[in-house]
């Protein structure tokens, strides 16, 4: 195996008596599955859940989840947080460089304007001086405002340097799903997971800000694991592989369009 994630047999994960997710045996090489990996199943499936577990947010309740990354780091998280003898690396490490989080509800800090919310992650990453830091926030900012203008839709007469700004109640639903996608990739994680990142937005802008992330893909080594109600997004070409959420269980599927059951797994 090159890098990716597995997770040991048994596995599992929940919330309380209420909620139990099997997930021992999932695992996939990130180079086998060419950089995306949608996630579907249906509304309440614990989808969520699952991008908890593998971004070690939530711990197992039994199996560990093993990570390698493209230079050789690891890591490892079980029951009891994270498992010293396999990781090479500290949570501290692992959030900073390894994993970029937009989740559905807003990953952005609603004291911090949109500048301070992109800068965050650049700071703590800690390698850039303020110039750059700057100049890569403009670029972050430039690229997601870009994305719907094509369209014909316009920001009206806000310039870049306002909109930097404004503070994430200031923005629409659809700014702050993109300011919020971009804060997850803007420091270069090596896997970036995203829960609906376009929810909010319409075909044509969804289209441009995926195509960012294609950008960032394209360097290699990366992986997008992305929780998608798209029927598109689970036919796309490029993906070879989908993990679906089903009955409290996931499963690694080969993308063949036909055994895609739209009914089942794209509703709510
Ligand atoms: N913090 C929590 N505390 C208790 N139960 C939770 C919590 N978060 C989620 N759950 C429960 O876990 C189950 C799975 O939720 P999850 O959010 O993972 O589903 P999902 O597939 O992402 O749903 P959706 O598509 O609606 O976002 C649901 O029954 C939900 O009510």
């Amino acid at each position: 195996m090159g890098w990716g994630f597995q997770i040991e047999k048994p596995g599992s994960t929940g919330w309380g008596n209420t909620f139990s997710l099997e997930v021992g045996g999932l695992g996939l090489d990130a180079d086998g599955v060419n950089g995306r990996l949608p996630v579907l199943g249906r509304s309440g499936s614990g989808k969520s859940t699952l991008l908890y577990l593998l971004t070690f947010m939530k711990k197992p309740r039994s199996g560990v989840v093993h990570w390698s990354f493209p230079d050789g780091h690891q890591a490892a998280w079980g029951k009891r947080g994270l498992v010293g003898r396999y990781s090479t690396l500290n949570l501290t490490e692992i959030r900073r460089r390894y994993f970029g989080f937009a989740y559905q509800r807003s990953t952005l800090t609603p004291y911090l304007t949109v500048r301070e919310n992109l800068r965050t992650p650049l700071l703590l990453r800690g390698e850039l001086g303020n110039r750059e830091i700057e100049e890569k926030v403009a670029e972050g900012v430039n690229k997601i405002l870009m994305a719907g203008q094509s369209s014909g839709r316009s920001r009206g007469e806000d310039s870049l340097e306002k909109f930097m700004q404004r503070y994430p109640n200031e923005l629409s639903g659809g700014q702050l799903q993109r300011v919020a996608l971009m804060q997850a990739m803007i420091h270069d994680p090596v896997v970036l997971f995203a829960d609906e990142p376009t929810g909010s937005l319409d075909a044509a802008t969804r289209k441009e800000v995926m195509g960012v992330v294609d950008q960032w893909l394209e360097q290699g080594d990366r992986l997008l694991i992305w929780v998608t109600h798209h029927l598109s997004d689970a036919m796309d070409p490029r993906v070879t592989h989908r993990i679906v959420v089903s009955h409290g269980r996931c499963h690694l599927q080969r993308n063949e369009g036909a055994q895609l059951n739209p009914g089942k797994l794209l509703d709510g």
